[in-house]
């Protein structure tokens, strides 16, 4: 036990400049970014003797089929954004999760692009075929009872020798339960997963049967992360996050999702009464004046609320008071421009 917390603390140094093949998977995965401690979750403890597990899982799909609810539930807690508007997920993304003796690392991908080729969706498309190939597991989440074409093209990007497990999501919208076998069998027949998992992400039981299924895929070797790590990513990125999640939910189908957030500030000064306190300026980018205007709302008012709902989520996963400044600028054709798309984050 000494051992294990001894060889923790040292992968904990390891964590700003992770060495060897580990590392390079995690880093390759995860994207370059700082590591952040979120909240702190229920954690079951190994059994005795029982080794140490530990792989990457992709989280694949086209967009809107519940990847980043799937993502959340998975690592109990909000790591990816969600929303209603198909295409939020603009990053991988990885969450974290211990299970017992088994540590899965997920990536999370934005929804595969088929129909546009502007820059943006050549970067996103990038993103997912980067993470399909480099992963002990690939979770591949369609919608129960549905196969789209742009589905199958999702299904053509995995690669030979590595596992995948079809997730037929969203089972609870399905009405007509007997319909499901006839079109599994079908799916059964089109393609070889190693599992077929219909479920619901929004169902804490599936999730945990999910777990189990999972985790058969994963090696034996040492843990990448602490046992209580949730996210590598930077406390900076889930700002930009979070910040863009309040953007889209309050602004409904009126903004394209061609809308981005950029962090301009992110500062933490110290202050005897909060403990920690965080000071963030942040600018909405958005393609047209019009559009500029949807998001100020009536007398500021929808701006307003954004920073607002954005600063109360993101005191409570900091632990920290937070003032947020956002700004909203006009770019127009940003998402077709190459050295733009790179300058606001993406690769
Ligand atoms: N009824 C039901 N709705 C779900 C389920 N899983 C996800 N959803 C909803 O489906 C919508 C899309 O979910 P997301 O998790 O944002 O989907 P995504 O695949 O990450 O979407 P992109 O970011 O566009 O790629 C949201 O409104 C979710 O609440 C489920 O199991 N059942």
């Amino acid at each position: 036990m000494r051992d294990r917390r001894r060889r923790h603390r040292r992968a904990r140094h390891r964590r700003l400049a992770p060495r060897g093949r580990a590392g390079r998977r995690r880093r390759r995965a995860a994207g370059a970014e700082g590591p952040v401690q979120v909240s702190e979750t229920p954690i079951e403890t190994p059994m005795p003797g029982e080794p140490q597990r530990c792989g990457l899982v992709a989280i694949v799909g086209k967009p809107n089929v519940g990847k980043s609810t799937l993502l959340n539930a998975l690592v109990g807690q909000k790591i990816s954004i969600t929303s209603r508007k198909a295409q939020t997920t603009r990053h991988r993304i990885t969450g974290i999760r211990t299970v017992g003796a088994v540590q899965y690392v997920f990536v999370d991908t934005p929804g595969f692009q088929t129909r546009h080729s502007t820059a943006l969706n050549r970067s996103l498309n990038k993103a997912v075929l980067g993470a399909v190939g480099d992963v002990d597991v690939v979770l591949v989440v369609v919608e129960a009872g549905k196969l789209a074409p742009a589905d199958e093209k999702v299904i053509q990007l995995l690669k030979p020798g590595i596992p995948a497990v079809l997730v037929a999501n969203k089972l609870d919208q399905v009405n007509r339960r007997a319909e499901l076998a006839p079109w599994l069998q079908d799916v059964q027949a089109r393609h070889a997963f190693a599992e077929y998992v219909p479920m619901s992400a929004k169902n804490a039981k599936d999730i945990e049967r999910l777990f189990a299924i999972v985790g058969k895929f994963l090696p034996e070797q040492p843990w990448f992360y602490e046992e209580d790590e949730l996210t590598d990513r930077s406390e900076k990125f889930l700002a930009s996050e979070t910040v863009r999640e309040k953007l889209f939910r309050l602004t409904g189908e009126e903004l394209p999702y061609t809308s981005t957030v950029v962090i301009d500030k992110f500062d933490e000064e110290p202050s005897p009464k909060h403990g920690r306190f965080i000071r963030i300026a942040a600018t909405i980018i958005v393609e047209r004046d019009g559009h500029k205007a949807i998001v100020i709302g009536d007398k500021g008012e929808r701006l307003k609320r954004i920073g607002t709902e954005a600063r109360q989520e993101l005191e409570k996963l900091l632990g920290a008071k937070v003032f947020i400044e956002l700004w909203v600028k006009v770019r127009t054709g940003w998402a077709d421009d190459e050295a733009r798309v790179r300058s606001f984050g993406y690769e």
